[in-house]
């Protein structure tokens, strides 16, 4: 058990990557503040199966409203938080010279204005308490690589990614870790349309050294080990699960 009886916020929680994730750490012994802004029954059931506490908290993290919710929630249920996992994203896929202001501006406020606003007030909820804790941003193979299609995306996983590079610099004093974490393609609704393209698929499947494109649970593995204690002295690094996709030009 890595994370027992830790808190832990995952954003975006109710499915694909962060659904996962929240599993994997209440199986290390984690209690859990989930956020989403539709419903996250399933993933409330998966970890009351497992026995640990599970809360779930509707909002929108472009609202800086949501972080602080998030944080009443973990206080209020858990006595305070430990670890959070900002996760939650979107990638509607479009064409760069014809991308309309709206998308631009919305996956901007999600994935990056959100990150911020969310690390920002569990950053000092976690300077209050004293006791240090782990920050894990959910980034990208998408901030290392570019996409025809992602041209407002890919500059949002960059900035999460560089977020916790700085902020790992102005939180190391109060003993706050921050990572980002970065996924290569994994097989969850936000690419299901994209994935139905079976050329593309069929990219990637050779592309891959391992043969294979991911499954969210391959990505609680990373999460668990820079959220505990085995991480304990990394700080502002990365950690690319990808299935060596990134590195294989030829
Ligand atoms: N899948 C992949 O190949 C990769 C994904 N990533 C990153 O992983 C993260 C999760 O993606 P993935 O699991 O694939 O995506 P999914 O679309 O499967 O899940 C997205 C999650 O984010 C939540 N969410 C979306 N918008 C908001 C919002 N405005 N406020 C609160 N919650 C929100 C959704 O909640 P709800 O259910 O309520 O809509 C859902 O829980 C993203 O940051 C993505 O960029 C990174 C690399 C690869
Ligand atoms: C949505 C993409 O398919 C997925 O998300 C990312 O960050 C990578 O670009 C993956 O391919």
């Amino acid at each position: 058990m890595l994370l027992k009886d830790k808190t832990v916020i995952v954003t975006g929680g109710s499915r694909g990557i962060g659904r996962a994730v929240a599993v994997a750490c209440a199986q290390h012994g984690a209690n859990v503040v989930v956020s989403h802004h539709s419903h996250a029954d399933e993933t409330i059931a998966d970890i009351k199966a497992l026995g640990r506490g599970v809360v779930a908290v509707k909002g929108d993290v472009a609202d800086p409203h949501t972080a602080q919710l998030l944080v009443q929630a973990a206080v209020e249920h858990f006595g305070g938080v430990d670890v959070l996992v900002s996760n939650a994203g979107i990638c509607p896929f479009h064409g760069f010279l014809d991308m309309p202001l709206e998308t631009f501006q919305r996956t901007m406020e999600v994935n990056l204005h959100g990150a911020f606003y969310v690390t920002q007030a569990v950053a000092n909820r976690m300077k209050d308490q004293g006791r240090g804790g782990s920050i894990i941003a959910i980034s990208s193979i998408s901030a290392l690589v570019g996409g025809e299609y992602q041209t407002h995306y890919t500059p949002t996983k960059a900035g999460v990614h560089s977020l916790m590079q700085s902020t790992a610099i102005a939180l190391g004093k109060y003993g706050i870790r921050c990572n980002s974490v970065m996924p290569g393609t994994i097989l969850t609704d936000i690419n299901k349309d994209d994935l139905s393209d079976p050329e593309k698929v069929a990219y990637f499947n050779k592309r891959i050294p391992l043969g294979r494109m991911g499954q969210p649970e391959d990505i609680g593995g990373a999460v668990v080990f820079l959220a505990s204690d085995m991480a304990a002295y990394v700080t502002g690094a990365s950690l690319l699960v990808d299935g060596g996709l990134f590195v294989n030009l030829q």
